[in-house]
């Protein structure tokens, strides 16, 4: 089962769009699986971004993390990290096509907005490092998946 997991960041918060990004994964037929509002502890913000450690910018992008709420939240979709990552457009918002969240919502590459996984196995990793199993409700059936999926099986939610 795809899974995926978002954080819209403090600036996302702060600046009222939570509802805006949300409708945008909603609308594409993807589905809600956890959310919660939470102002990051600095050691889960190092091991978020753990792979950036002893680079330049990461003492300056955990304390942005950490900087205030964000929206934890996991998705699930059929090729869900694809399609999100999509969605939220590239790392620069310079380079982010309009369209993408990045590329209509943001200007600057340390206030992007939004993080999405990079791969399933980030997404896995990322899940666990934010949320407890039973925050996940992954399993239910959502009402319009005859709607969204031509075919629905195992593979699509
Ligand atoms: N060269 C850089 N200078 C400053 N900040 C950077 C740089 N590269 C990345 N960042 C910051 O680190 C974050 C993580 O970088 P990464 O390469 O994982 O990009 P991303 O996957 O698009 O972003 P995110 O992980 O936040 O979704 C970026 O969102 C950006 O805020």
């Amino acid at each position: 089962m795809g899974l995926t997991f978002i954080a819209i960041k403090p600036d996302g918060v702060h600046r009222g769009l939570v509802g805006e990004i949300i409708a945008r994964f909603e609308k594409r037929g993807l589905k809600l699986c956890a959310l919660k509002v939470v102002v990051p502890e600095k050691a889960i913000a190092e091991k978020h971004y753990e792979e950036h450690a002893g680079k330049p910018f990461y003492p300056g992008l955990v304390d942005y993390l950490c900087s205030g709420p964000i929206v934890a939240m996991v998705w699930s979709g059929k090729d869900v990290v694809a399609v999100t990552r999509k969605m939220i457009g590239a790392t620069k918002p310079a380079q982010s096509e309009p369209g993408t969240i990045r590329g209509d919502l943001a200007l600057d590459m340390g206030r992007n907005v939004i993080h999405g996984s990079d791969s399933d196995d980030s997404a896995q990793r990322e899940i666990k490092l934010w949320f407890k199993e039973e925050e996940v409700c992954s399993k239910y059936v959502k009402a319009d998946r005859m709607w969204v999926y031509e075919v629905t099986d195992e593979h699509t939610h």
